[in-house]
């Protein structure tokens, strides 16, 4: 698959003022409460409605989704609302009746994206069809499996294709529920310019208070679109109930949000932009010369290490530079994280030169 302006052709076609936004509840719990949600959402920037009709969940004995007849409920909110509708499809099954009840979007979840057996199964079903199909991250941060996914639905002659941004697993305890690797989106973007790309910060922060700050981290880095759970009693909602948000909140959200600009021919700003990028090309040269003399003091280690047959690895002296760079870093405003990971990549760098000496 190759990027072309052709891939965000659907979605440059609806001229939006804004992000397209997708909101809805997480699950499509009763007819009363899918209906009540539109109709709050009908005159907002909301363009598409979603609600989960089958939920896979962690676990079993939670709350698994409504099934098939939930999909009436959504062609009740088309009929009264106008609003078009999507949902999630883990299977041939979800996607024949999908089609039949006539979802205008559908969408491959994070547990789906992993498998590739899955996806083909979701993209035969599909084969041809004009409704917009978006695929999630899988819930590991490998972006090969994602984009694998969306290249098996293009082979499948889908033509309105885009991603959404869910966040990753993580063993790891953080203030997400999963968490952004923002730097992994930004790598789709560089590949697949066009592709629409939609952010999804319900599943990202797992807690309605921190949506609207990774909301605007992605429009800064100019995704097209949000996908936000709304549900009229969040607290009370059958299923991811800590990351859902009003209706109200979800308008106050977009109100908030700053949309920006993909740039500005403005003279003062181009001109101001020119020079500082000119200083960035010069710093970057100057870090790429530091970062070889630092290799090559290295190099010369190793030529020692292999004279005395002495192991590369030194955990010791690594980990005295680790905590002292870290230190360093603070004091000019580099983040502990920023360090840590920068450091292990020249560590790398370093063992891996090394390695070639000692055993040439
Ligand atoms: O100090 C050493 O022994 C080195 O080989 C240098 C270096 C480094 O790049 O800083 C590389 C490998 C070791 O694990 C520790 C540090």
């Amino acid at each position: 698959m190759e990027n072309s302006k052709q891939l965000r052709s659907w979605l440059d076609d609806m001229e939006l003022p804004h992000p397209l936004v997708i909101a809805g509840p997480c699950s499509a719990e009763t007819e009363e409460q899918v209906l009540k949600i539109a109709h709050e959402l009908k005159d907002t920037d909301v363009n598409y409605y979603r609600a989960g009709i089958w939920k896979p969940r962690t676990r079993p004995g939670n709350f698994e989704g409504v099934g098939a007849i939930g999909l009436k409920w959504l062609q009740e909110v088309k009929k009264e609302t106008g609003l078009k509708t999507a949902t999630e499809v883990a299977n041939k099954t979800h996607v024949d009746l999908a089609l039949e009840h006539d979802v205008d979007l559908l969408w491959i979840g994070a547990r789906s994206t992993v498998s590739p057996f899955i996806v083909q199964e979701i993209a035969d079903a599909l084969k041809g069809t004009d409704k917009v199909v978006l695929v999630k991250n899988p819930v590991n941060p490998d972006l090969s499996l994602w984009l694998g996914a969306v290249e098996r639905l293009h082979k499948s002659d889908i033509k309105k294709l885009g991603v959404i941004h869910r966040g990753f697993s993580s063993y790891r305890k953080t203030k997400y529920r999963n968490i952004p690797e923002w730097q992994l989106a930004i790598e789709l973007q560089t590949k697949f310019p066009d592709l629409p790309l939609i952010n999804d910060p319900s599943h990202i922060c797992g807690r309605r208070d921190m949506i609207f700050d990774v909301s605007q981290t992605a429009l800064d880095l100019n995704y097209d679109g949000l996908m936000i759970e709304t549900h009229i009693d969040p607290d009370n909602a059958w299923s991811d109930a800590a990351q859902q948000v009003t209706p109200k909140t979800l308008v106050q959200i977009m109100e908030d949000l700053r949309i920006r600009k993909v740039t500005d021919q403005e003279a003062e700003y181009r001109s101001k932009l020119g020079n500082l990028r000119a200083q960035i090309d010069v710093i970057d040269n100057q870090l790429l010369d530091i970062l070889g003399k630092r290799m090559e003091v290295s190099d010369q280690i190793g030529e020692l290490k292999k004279q005395r047959n002495v192991a590369v690895l030194q955990t010791n002296r690594w980990n005295a530079i680790l905590g002292k760079m870290i230190l360093e870093g603070e004091t000019k405003g580099l983040s502990e994280e920023f360090v840590l990971r920068m450091f292990k990549a020249i560590h790398q760098e370093s063992i891996n030169h090394q390695e070639k000496i000692i055993n040439a």
